[in-house]
């Protein structure tokens, strides 16, 4: 059996050799190349066929991925084992879209999960039937949505990628960040009889949720009663006996549980802002397609599995090519938030620098950026084509565009696949001088002007394409980079699933608070307290 040791001496030696070589060679070698290189499942298309990749290297990448005990890993997290270490917590989140394998080794938990998935829905059909009223039994209008993190990327994130699917006539309001002026604005346009109150917190001492629920909860006190609270504000939290305290009612308290990561609970309880406005059977659907992505995920083999092959590809760019950006460009503007959406997803739970016994590595997740196509390509795009620098791509773009405008969609894609074929063909300094010269310029014009217009080509890209934009389809989107992540996980070796990184900001913020309030700035670093007294002065 070939050892990891000596798939990297391959694997290292397969690297040099496609450095050198171009692309668009690997269509003559492989004819059927394309459609070879294209795999399908719960919707979505992956085409790599355009990367720096052939067979035999993603057979060596298959085997390391198997000497690392891909299969093994997957299936522990899958059933509840303690996969996150460092915190001791099974992680969970596949559960909250289907419970059958769950429900195998801890079907007291899987019954948990879908009593708690019955309330949500319930409180959704309810709201949808008018049965959810204010405190003065006026009509629901708006609701605010205090939360952060993993607590407010998914469901905003969604909410605007749905946009066809919104049923409901309500205004979600997210308030996430400290801004004293977001809540002003927010505030200002709203009535707290007509307006629900969500506050989203796994933890509930997040210091930015815990600030703007008390803004919140002054205003709502300036015209509502205290009982008011009990029927407008709602907790989505693991820690009830705290919101609780808070004068929450049990109705209204909605929990998820320690083995859902903050980045992974967008299908959990945090989302009923999202279903509010989806409604229970587009949320429904979104759990499902992405259930459709986890059986995909359990059963295709290697070769066939679209986040295992996603993620070694990655791997391979980083390991071997150098690469360490990832740019996602979501084409269509209702995928806009979907890149930083992936951010907290991808450089929270791979943004590592030891492994699972601790030891210092020299490979983690890559930095993840992007935007919407087309308004990138009149952007950041002019770096990629001609810049220095290079990323690992995704494009991704809808099948179907919007109806009554179709030659918009013909011109997304079009856009789409022509800056593809861009950065992989480029253009030679033979190619622009006979562009130039056949434009009338002469020849010293030509010998100036030409080499500004050289593209070096040869980038790869991956195209994914998603059959629409429907519930279903962005939940088996989302299933996709969560799995991806967790292979890629895997082949660092690391936890992808504890994110200790976060912590030492805000303890030291909270040091920063109370040096501002004892006007004590001794324990602070000289550059730091210099711009304390700058502020405060
Ligand atoms: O839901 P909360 O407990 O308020 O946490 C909100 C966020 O807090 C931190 O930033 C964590 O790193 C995130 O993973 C989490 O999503």
């Amino acid at each position: 059996m070939t050892t990891l040791a000596q798939l990297h001496t391959q694997l290292t030696h397969a690297a040099e050799n496609i450095k050198k070589s171009q692309i668009m060679a690997l269509f003559d070698s492989q004819p059927n190349r394309a459609s070879e290189f294209t795999l399908s499942a719960a919707g979505l298309t992956l085409d790599f066929a355009k990367q720096a990749i052939d067979q035999s290297i993603l057979n060596d990448l298959i085997e390391v991925s198997k000497l690392k005990q891909l299969k093994k890993q997957r299936d522990a997290q899958f059933s509840g084992e303690l996969v996150n270490t460092t915190e001791q917590r099974a992680v969970l989140h596949t559960a909250l879209r289907d419970t059958t394998q769950l429900a195998k080794n801890l079907p007291k938990v899987a019954q948990e999960i879908e009593s708690t998935k019955a309330r949500l829905l319930d409180f959704v059909s309810r709201f949808e039937q008018n049965k959810i009223t204010g405190a003065t039994e006026k009509a629901i209008t708006d609701v605010i949505s205090i939360g952060i993190g993993g607590s407010f990327f998914g469901p905003k994130m969604l909410e605007a990628a749905l946009v066809d699917s919104h049923v409901n006539d309500i205004n979600v309001h997210y308030l996430a960040n400290i801004d004293g002026q977001q809540i002003k604005h927010t505030l200002a346009k709203l009535n707290a009889e007509t307006t629900l109150i969500v506050v989203a917190s796994k933890s509930w001492t997040t210091a930015e949720t815990q600030l703007n629920m008390q803004a919140v909860m002054d205003w709502f006190k300036k015209t509502m009663s205290d009982t008011a609270i009990a029927k407008q504000w709602i907790a989505l939290t693991a820690k009830p006996e705290l919101a609780k305290q808070a004068g929450f009612s049990d109705e209204m308290i909605f929990p998820l549980w320690d083995f859902i990561g903050g980045r992974y609970s967008v299908w959990s309880t945090i989302a009923l802002p999202l279903a509010l406005k989806i409604g229970k059977a587009n949320f429904e659907a979104l759990l499902e397609g992405a259930a459709n992505l986890d059986q995909h995920f359990l059963t295709a083999p290697e070769s066939q599995n679209l986040p295992i092959i996603a993620a070694i590809i990655g791997y391979w760019q980083q390991q071997y090519l150098g690469e360490n950006n990832l740019l996602v460009l979501p084409y269509g503007h209702a995928l806009k938030t979907l890149p930083a959406y992936l951010q907290q997803l991808d450089m929270e739970s791979n943004g590592k620098s030891v492994n699972l016994a601790g030891e210092s590595i020299e490979l983690s997740g890559p930095i993840l950026w992007g935007a919407e196509g087309t308004n990138c390509q009149h952007s950041f795009m002019q770096l990629l084509h001609q810049g220095k620098q290079s990323a690992m791509i995704d494009f991704i773009l809808p099948r179907i565009g919007e109806s009554s405008y179709q030659q918009h969609h013909k011109a997304m894609i079009a856009n789409c696949l022509g800056q593809s074929q861009a950065l992989l063909q480029g253009k030679s300094l033979a190619q622009a001088e006979s562009e130039l010269a056949a434009q009338g310029l002469s020849k010293e014009e030509v010998n100036a002007l030409a080499p500004h217009k050289v593209m070096p080509g040869n980038k790869g890209s991956n195209t994914l394409l998603i059959d629409d934009l429907s519930p279903r389809s962005l939940g088996a989107l989302l299933a996709f980079y969560e799995h991806k992540v967790f292979v890629q996980g895997v082949l660092f070796g690391i936890n992808s699933y504890d994110q200790w990184g976060v912590e030492l900001g805000k303890q030291l913020g909270n040091q920063v608070l109370d040096a501002m309030a004892s006007q004590n700035y001794e324990q602070l670093d000289p550059s730091t307290a210099h711009l304390l007294k700058t502020l405060t002065n």
